[in-house]
């Protein structure tokens, strides 16, 4: 499912949502796919989220275009125009990793990355 979409978006949720949540933005932050993360923040339910994400790039510990892996928006409407918009300028990582995790999830998406392997 992860390798057919072209995005993925996480409506307001729990522990399980957050937890997806964070592993696609984590595949797109090691090189697995190059899609977009959309939030639907319907009424700010995110926003502490994204004030938080925001700490974590002062902090140095999210890079800048990491952080660029998320779009979010108020309304379904706003964000499919944004998610459409969306260029990847986050950075690849070692090919040993990325292939340790393809291997666990199944499949490959980033051809460049294996060739050398
Ligand atoms: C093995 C992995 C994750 C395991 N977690 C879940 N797997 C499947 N379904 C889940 C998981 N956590 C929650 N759910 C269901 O999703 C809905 C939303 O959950 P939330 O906690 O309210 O956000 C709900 O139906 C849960 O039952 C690794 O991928």
């Amino acid at each position: 499912m992860a390798k057919q979409a072209d995005a993925f978006i996480a409506l307001p949720g729990g522990y399980g949502t957050l937890e997806e949540l964070l592993e696609v933005i984590t595949w797109a932050q090691l090189g697995i796919h190059d899609k977009p993360v959309g939030l639907l923040n319907v009424d700010g339910y995110y926003n502490s989220l994204l004030s938080f994400i925001d700490k974590a790039v002062d902090e140095g510990f999210v890079t800048t275009s990491a952080r660029h892996i998320i779009v979010s928006a108020p309304t379904a409407h706003e964000l499919m125009s944004k998610l459409e918009d969306y260029v990847p300028t986050h950075d690849d990582v070692t090919p040993k990793l990325t292939w340790e995790i393809e291997q666990q999830l199944g499949y490959t998406t980033n051809q460049n990355l294996l060739v050398d392997l």
